[in-house]
């Protein structure tokens, strides 16, 4: 199996995980029904030792009664508690969870503007687009968006509020939907370069990336080419050995293009199959951070023509607009990939994921959705809109 296979099993495994765990849940409690003498097709002479003890301690259909009541709580009970593990386990669970301030504004105020509304009139169509702006989706992905719908009303394709929603639902996967999976290469290592400003989480996302290559199976190696802090560099040794991966580095001060290029030398002849290399967030001034990026692309050029193969820009979700700004910057400087989008959990403008797409035709490869290990995965498009509608629709915004 190839590295970038590994993405693809990765979310069948995720799918396939959130399927078994459904199904073991049946199973349970088709148990549980069994043990209750509630599952259907078991009748009284079958479940002897349920009929036994009805019969020791009451009359036969006053007890039944009561069992059958008290067992119909209990089922409910269960459909309850399974329907809120679900919603908390798992992977999807959880970013339907991350998601929900997100959710609650674009998904929760759309709701809000269609009660009461039969019709899509002129005034609906406007109430959408200011809430799209200060979703953060951006102006002219809004415009486009909006322009998009008005013609379907005006041609009669969406007669409702209900197929609106559908509408922008479609619109928003279609919008997000562009190739996302990592570079193609045969080159080893595979050598990706983590920039974006400080704070953004770019440490923290090198970490969960580690540790999600490693339970692939791959070796993992980081550089610690953030030279220009001495406490980015602690930070990312702490990051290393807790994910249990080699860190490479140098004293503060020291050339972050050698650090990388040391990385990858050390990683070629020990065989490791991915190099992360972190990379300062802030210098002296905007120049020499863009310079020194682009000059640690080209050391390590003279070790492998094609590295570094992705160089994914961290970027959070919290700052918005802002987010669209170092985008454009990062992403015209220096020949930016793909995106890490972080932060999604504490943040109601989450929007800024449709702007970055549709704007910068960038595409976001990862998403961070919590402070722990596990909170980052590969970004997909159907699957962020359909946790964005579900998570709205579980959310109570009375
Ligand atoms: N809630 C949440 N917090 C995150 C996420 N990703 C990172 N963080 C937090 O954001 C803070 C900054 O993360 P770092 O990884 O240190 O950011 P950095 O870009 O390396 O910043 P410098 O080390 O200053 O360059 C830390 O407290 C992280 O725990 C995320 O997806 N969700």
């Amino acid at each position: 199996m190839g590295f970038f296979d590994v993405f693809k099993r990765k979310k069948r495994e995720e799918k396939d995980k959130e399927n078994i765990r459904e199904d073991d849940e049946e199973v349970i409690e088709e148990k549980e029904q069994e043990e209750t003498g509630e599952s259907e097709g078991v009748s009284d002479s079958e479940s002897d030792s349920d009929s036994e003890s009805v019969s020791e301690s009451g009359s036969g259909s006053e007890k039944e009664g009561q069992i059958k009541e008290s067992a119909g709580d209990e089922k409910d009970d269960k459909s309850g508690r399974k329907e809120d593990k679900e919603k908390k386990s798992g992977v999807f669970g959880r970013l339907k969870k991350g998601i929900s301030k997100t959710s609650g504004r674009i998904i929760g105020g759309m709701e809000t503007i269609f009660l009461g509304k039969k019709e899509i009139d002129e005034e609906l169509l406007d109430e959408l687009e200011e809430l799209f702006v200060t979703s953060d989706i951006g102006v002219s992905t809004t415009m486009k968006i909006i322009d998009d719908l008005r013609n379907d009303v005006s041609r009669k394709i969406l007669k409702n509020p209900q197929q609106l929603k559908n509408a922008l639902k479609q619109k928003l996967t279609e919008i997000l939907d562009i190739d996302n999976e990592l570079v193609k290469t045969d080159d080893k290592p595979y050598v990706i370069l983590v920039t974006g400003v400080n704070g953004a989480g770019k440490t923290t996302s090198i970490a969960k990336l580690a540790k999600m290559f490693k339970e692939n199976g791959m070796s993992v190696m980081l550089a610690a080419g953030d030279t220009f802090r001495a406490a980015a560099i602690e930070q990312l040794e702490i990051w290393g050995e807790r994910a249990g991966v080699p860190v490479v580095k140098q004293k503060a001060g020291s050339d972050s293009a050698a650090v990388v290029y040391d990385a990858v030398l050390s990683a070629k002849s020990k065989k490791i199959d991915v190099v992360i290399a972190d990379t300062a967030g802030r210098l002296h001034t905007k120049d020499n951070l863009m310079n020194e990026l682009k000059k640690i692309s080209r050391v390590v050029k003279k070790e492998m023509p094609d590295a570094p193969h992705e160089v994914l820009l961290v970027l959070d979700a919290t700052s918005g607009q802002n987010a669209v700004a170092q985008a454009k910057t990062f992403g015209t400087e220096i020949g930016v990939t793909g995106v890490i989008l972080t932060k999604l959990d504490g943040t109601a403008k989450g929007g800024v994921i449709v702007g970055i797409v549709d704007e910068m035709q960038l595409p976001v490869k990862f998403i961070g959705f919590g402070e722990s290990m596990d909170d980052l995965k590969p970004f997909d498009a159907g699957e962020f809109v359909e946790a964005l509608f579900e998570s709205a629709d579980e959310t109570d915004y009375s």
